[in-house]
């Protein structure tokens, strides 16, 4: 008997074992098939989600975190021997290092909640592409007269601020102030800003003074002050992370959404442009840090307690301010984005400039370069288009906002004092990163119909593309330093993906134009050199 039953169970466990061995195996199968998808396949738009990520995500570990990058920018670029690629084993790279803060518990924290290894290759990987050759372009030194503010020479009359450092740099200035101070013709801040740490410390964890409503524009919005004179534009959230846009609005009546203002940040400064004011996520107590500390009559009247006991306001604007729309905390906190403000109008006036690719708002009109396809060569001769970088300028901006899918550019602005010569504000991207099933085409215009991008851009773009530095991935390691990040991350996977794809599409677009104009003997027009005096220095 007991013989039979040591059988029986003898052959249970064999077959037990059989099929963990089989199992084991059907998903060592799938792990790899998975794992070894070649990053740049070409992949039509609509691709499954899943397999782009794949793509970006896996292919790193794949090849080992310490192999340096093989890609042509590398190889082409006169500086290339300027600085060696970051070895694999270095410290994640902290970008934003707010040392002992609550921030960097939430950091860590976030980094940890997709997986330590993905979350950590995903810094390292963001990591490199700050230390790469082309993020690290040795600008030449800023003129005083291409500072947007004057610093005044020290007054005798000002005795009592005598051992003041009044320069740009100095650690005695609040971070708003350096902030302010360190804006120039070309960017908004430096790359590695030393004041980026302290800027995005006050926006999130800096006690809140006052709050009162901005005017101007068509969503609520808030001007917030802190106690050294700071201010902030906060914007809150409205929607989920994982919802999208209506497919039958207009993109005008979308929502302006918090976390798009301060993934738009990140991308901006991934993209290498800097042109966007720093944005950083914060849980604001709606009552102690509004309610409370308003004088702003018209917004105070518009709070009540909701029947399952939220806070909820709406304020005075002509867009969603109404008890059908109100913005509540649970029950008090509320996600919210709070982006520096710029030097106030009366220091440094701006100039808006209508874009000449802005959307008809008719439900019935189409505009001029939707139907008339040498649209561009006009614009080209039409000042400022004609002359320095405003077309690049506004080509750049352009893919920025169809990586993000933000229609809503129809106007830009920039600093009165530079004129012409100067770059682009990337202001207002409340409405970026609404859907991320589909990608919009129509934003890509400008640069399909003008065929014309900065060396540096393309440069930058074709690194992104990269398995080592894929833009989803670098991403997703930039935005889990936000402080919001612990509540939910910014961006929601398959919005991470669609960066990926949109990438291509930049990517091949410039291609073809490439490829059209070669075929004409004029290849060259594609691409603006604005890496030409840096050859230029290499060979002297
Ligand atoms: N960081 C900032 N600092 C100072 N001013 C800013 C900042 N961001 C935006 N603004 C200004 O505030 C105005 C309104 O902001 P924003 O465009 O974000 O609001 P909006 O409600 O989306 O406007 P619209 O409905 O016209 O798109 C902008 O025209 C811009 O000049
Ligand atoms: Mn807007």
């Amino acid at each position: 008997m007991s013989w039979r039953m040591r059988r029986r169970s003898r052959t249970i466990c064999l077959s037990l074992a059989f099929v963990t061995i089989f199992l084991h195996l059907l998903l060592a199968l799938v792990f790899f098939s998975i794992h070894h998808l070649p990053c740049d396949a070409p992949l039509p738009p609509r691709t499954h989600v899943l397999r782009d990520l794949a793509q970006c995500n896996t292919s790193m570990r794949v090849r080992g975190n310490s192999e340096p990058p093989t890609d042509s920018i590398q190889r082409h670029t006169p500086y290339e021997e300027s600085k060696k690629e970051p070895n694999g084993n270095a410290l994640p790279g902290k970008i934003f290092p707010l040392k002992g803060s609550k921030s960097t518990q939430t950091m860590q924290k976030g980094a940890g909640q997709y997986g330590n290894e993905s979350g950590d290759s995903d810094l390292l990987k963001l990591k490199a592409l700050f230390d790469h050759p082309l993020y690290n372009v040795p600008g030449p030194v800023v003129p005083e007269d291409d500072w947007l503010l004057k610093v005044k020479p020290k007054s005798d009359t000002l005795d009592r601020y005598e051992d003041t450092q009044w320069n740009r740099s100095s650690d005695s200035h609040p971070p708003w102030l350096r902030f302010h101070l360190g804006i120039s013709r070309w960017e908004l801040y430096p790359h590695r800003a030393p004041t980026m740490e302290p800027l995005i410390q006050q926006l999130t964890a800096h006690p809140i003074v006052s709050a009162v409503q901005k005017s101007g524009g068509t969503q609520l919005k808030l001007v917030m002050s802190f106690p050294n004179y700071g201010q902030a534009l906060f914007k809150p959230k409205k929607q989920e992370r994982d919802e999208e846009t209506n497919y039958n609005l207009y993109y005008f009546s979308d929502y302006e959404r918090h976390n798009a203002e301060i993934a738009a940040f990140h991308l901006d400064r991934i993209l290498g442009y800097r042109r966007i004011p720093p944005v950083a996520g914060r849980l604001v107590d709606v009552v102690k840090e509004i309610k409370d500390v308003t004088t702003d009559r018209k917004l105070a009247k518009t709070f009540f307690n909701s029947p399952v006991g939220n806070v909820c306001f709406y304020g005075q604007c002509s867009y969603y301010c109404s008890t059908e729309h109100a913005i509540c905390g649970q029950p008090r906190d509320l996600e919210a984005s709070l982006a520096v403000m710029l030097p106030d109008l009366s220091l440094a006036t701006r100039r808006t400039w209508r874009s000449p690719w802005r959307r008809s708002y008719s439900r019935s009109k189409r505009a001029k370069w939707e139907t008339d396809p040498n649209y561009c060569t006009t614009v080209k001769k039409t000042p400022p288009y004609d002359k320095g970088t405003r077309l690049v300028d506004f080509m750049d901006m352009v893919i920025l906002d169809f990586l993000m899918s933000n229609m809503d550019r129809h106007h830009y602005e920039t600093f009165e004092k530079f004129g012409n010569n100067t770059f682009l504000l990337h202001l207002d991207n409340g409405r970026a990163f609404g859907r991320h099933s589909k990608d919009e085409p129509s934003i890509l215009a400008p640069l399909e119909q003008c065929c014309r991008i900065r060396h540096s851009t393309w440069q930058r773009l074709r690194l992104l593309s990269l398995p080592q530095y894929c833009i989803s991935d670098v991403m997703r390691a930039s935005l889990s330093q936000d402080p919001l990040h612990k509540v939910a991350p910014l961006l929601s996977e398959p919005h991470l993906a669609a960066l990926s794809r949109r990438l291509k599409t930049v990517l091949e677009i410039v291609t073809r134009c490439q490829e059209r104009q070669k075929k004409d003997g004029r290849a060259e027009d594609v691409i603006y050199d604005d890496l030409a005096y840096l050859k230029q220095s290499a060979e002297q």
